[in-house]
């Protein structure tokens, strides 16, 4: 499902200092939830923008994504930004630490507008059962300035799934909400990941939800230089 080797990410250069994110290899197969855990400022948040294609790696030595057998590091390299575009939008769902709702749209429009874009129809039975699940159907005709933090999180989860990606890029998903609703959320999430026959990778800080679901973990080490990213053995 996701294959990448040799990927460096250097940050911070100038006042601040450098700070280089290396991840050697990574490898994930369907059905997998990997949680990316490491102290705060080592890298994580960019690791997951440089999988999501979001920013220009200092190296990449390959990175392939589902059956296709397109290198996502060659386009990258020739900044392809077109093909990026389309990878982006078809194959990746992003929950990123703003949530970056519409404030102008409602919860309803914030969800269907990936499926829009890609021209599926509006919402999906998938849909439905997540808004169900993580209790946003009494929100749907409201914008995101009239919800709560964990209800902007929620409804930027589902709006980050609802096109069915094959990898989803969450980053604290479970930031603002309580432990009863972080443990729906990640239960929501594996369960969908299972059953789409695609993978994500989490960053979280929760060790006790990471561990109540058993997810394999992927650990930042602090080097001299930075930061170095492997799977737990
Ligand atoms: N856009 C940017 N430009 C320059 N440096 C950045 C940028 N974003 C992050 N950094 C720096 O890169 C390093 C890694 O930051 P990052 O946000 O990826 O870490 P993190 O592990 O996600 O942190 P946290 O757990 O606090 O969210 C930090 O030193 C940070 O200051």
């Amino acid at each position: 499902m996701l294959t990448l080797s040799e990927l460096r990410v250097v940050r911070g250069e100038g006042t601040t200092g450098r700070h280089e994110v290396y991840l050697p290899h990574l490898e994930l197969a369907s059905g997998d939830m990997l949680a990316i855990v490491g102290p705060s400022g080592c890298g994580k948040s960019t690791l997951l923008e440089a999988l999501g294609l979001l920013l220009q790696p200092s190296a990449l030595g390959r990175y392939v994504l589902g059956p296709s057998a397109t290198d996502l590091a060659a386009l990258l390299q020739v900044e392809n930004e077109s093909a990026l575009a389309r990878i982006r939008s078809r194959e990746l769902g992003f929950l990123l630490q703003n949530g970056g709702l519409l404030p102008f749209l409602n919860v309803r429009d914030n969800i269907s507008l990936p499926r829009r874009l890609l021209g599926l129809p509006a919402s999906s039975e998938r849909v439905h059962h997540a808004c169900a699940i993580l209790g946003l159907e009494p929100l749907l005709d409201k914008r995101p300035g009239a919800l709560s933090i964990g209800e902007r999180q929620r409804t930027a989860f589902v709006r980050a799934m609802a096109h069915e990606p094959r990898l989803l890029l969450a980053d604290e998903p479970t930031a603002a909400l309580d432990p009863q609703a972080g443990e729906v959320l990640f239960g929501l999430i594996l369960s969908l990941v299972q059953e789409l026959d695609m993978a994500a990778l989490v960053v979280s800080h929760d060790r006790t939800l990471v561990n109540q679901f058993g997810l394999p973990r992927l650990i930042a080490t602090l080097t001299s230089g930075g930061s170095r990213f492997e799977p737990e053995p």
